[in-house]
């Protein structure tokens, strides 16, 4: 039997699952691609199969059948790196094979959170978003009960320090220019609105079981200090690195080992400096509705998340303006009533469905 660790890459194709795949290649001592899936990029799977001797009955493609591969693959640890929400299935899926899960696909523990709480185990997710991994690191240096607060990083996107009558006519391709990270167009998007850091606050809820009023968002445009600790004592933990998702990749492979050599180091010999500024809020209002949905919990993120991700596609088909991505969801969130009293995948299923149909009604009535 080999002692290789076996990995499932979910989203293979994109910018986590290659990375994924980057960090792999460099360490086939210790890994073996046992399954692979993507949305429909056939071709590049095709060649990651055969650079990585995955079986043709290991690749998938699309949701449904992604949570058929975790099913099937035998993995000790599942990369989820899908895109959306559509990633709530195959996180479930994983966690119900007892597998590990590197939890890049926030998504689907912030509109299913109950139903992935109820299935996994404690440890069983280790987050691979980068302000998550920072935090769990940074959990390390002290108990549970002597925290006092989590001081999530954001860079601010590319928009930072515009006020909302300059953020008015921004075109998409500005929005795509993140000024620390590539990444894909979702998740970059978020970042220009803030709505990711709004999603990253719910995610740290989750994960680290921390009240909404004792988790902080500050703007670090540097992206170095991915995110903090603040002890009981007085002493702030930071987890300081380069702007390079293949650290909380490597990380989530083969929680708590190191890898070495998955990120360059700091260069301690060059001048440099980190600044901090406070959220403008008033520009940038999707942090607090993010943690206003997040305290209503049941469907509320669900909704705020799928209007999201509608409102995102019409403003990259030219169909919104930038403001309007925010305000389409505020005004989703605010028609909401809950389906059912206690969430299910039937109840969150009509929810998203509801959400992107009362977006896009918004967005086409435009
Ligand atoms: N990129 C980053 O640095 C970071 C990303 N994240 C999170 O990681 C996740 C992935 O982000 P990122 O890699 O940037 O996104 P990309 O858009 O680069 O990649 C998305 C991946 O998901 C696949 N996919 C899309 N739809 C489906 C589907 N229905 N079924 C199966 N697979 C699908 C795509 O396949 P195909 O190519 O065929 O379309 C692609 O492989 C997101 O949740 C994001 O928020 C978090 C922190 C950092
Ligand atoms: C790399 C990563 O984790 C992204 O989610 C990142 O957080 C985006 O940066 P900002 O949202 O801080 O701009
Ligand atoms: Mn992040």
């Amino acid at each position: 039997m080999s002692d290789l660790r076996r990995v499932c890459i979910l989203g293979s194709t994109g910018s986590i699952g290659e990375q994924t795949l980057d960090i792999i290649r460099q360490h086939r001592d210790r890994f073996d691609v046992v399954g692979l899936s993507a949305g429909s990029n056939r071709e590049r799977v095709a060649e990651q199969a055969a650079e990585f001797g995955v079986a043709a009955h290991a690749l998938a493609f699309g949701a449904v059948e992604s949570e058929a591969l975790v099913r099937a693959c035998g993995a000790d640890v599942v990369v989820n790196g899908i895109t959306g929400s559509v990633g709530l299935g195959p996180t479930l899926a994983a966690l119900e094979t007892g597998a590990s899960l590197a939890l890049a696909n926030k998504e689907s523990l912030i509109v299913g959170a109950d139903l992935v709480k109820a299935v996994a185990a404690p440890g069983q997710i280790v987050p691979v978003d980068s302000e998550h991994s920072a935090i769990a690191q940074c959990l390390t240096s002290g108990r549970r009960d002597e925290v006092r607060r989590l001081i999530v990083t954001a860079s601010g996107g590319p928009f930072r320090g515009m006020c909302r009558d300059e953020l008015r006519d921004v075109t998409p391709q500005q929005a795509l220019a993140h000024p620390t990270w590539n990444m894909g167009r979702v998740v970059t998007t978020n970042s220009a609105t803030l709505v990711n850091k709004g999603l990253e606050v719910i995610e740290a809820h989750l994960l680290f079981d921390m009240p909404y009023d004792d988790i902080d968002v500050v703007v670090h445009p540097q992206s170095i200090i991915h995110s903090m600790v603040e002890y009981h004592d007085g002493s702030t933990i930071a987890q300081v690195s380069m702007p390079d998702m293949r650290l909380p990749i490597a990380l989530g492979l083969d929680w708590p080992s190191r890898i070495p050599g998955a990120t360059a180091p700091m260069d301690w010999t060059r001048a440099h400096e980190w600044q901090f500024l406070p959220l403008d809020d008033a520009a940038f209002p999707a942090v607090t509705l993010a943690k206003h949905v997040g305290k209503l919990g049941n469907s509320y993120p669900a909704v705020f998340n799928a209007a999201n991700e509608e409102a995102v596609d019409a403003f990259h088909d030219g169909k919104i303006g930038f403001l309007d991505i925010v305000d389409t969801v505020r005004a989703v969130v605010e028609m909401h009533e809950p389906f059912a009293e206690t969430v299910t995948r039937e109840s969150l299923a009509e929810a998203e469905s509801w959400a992107r149909n009362t977006a896009n009604r918004r967005i086409d009535a435009r």
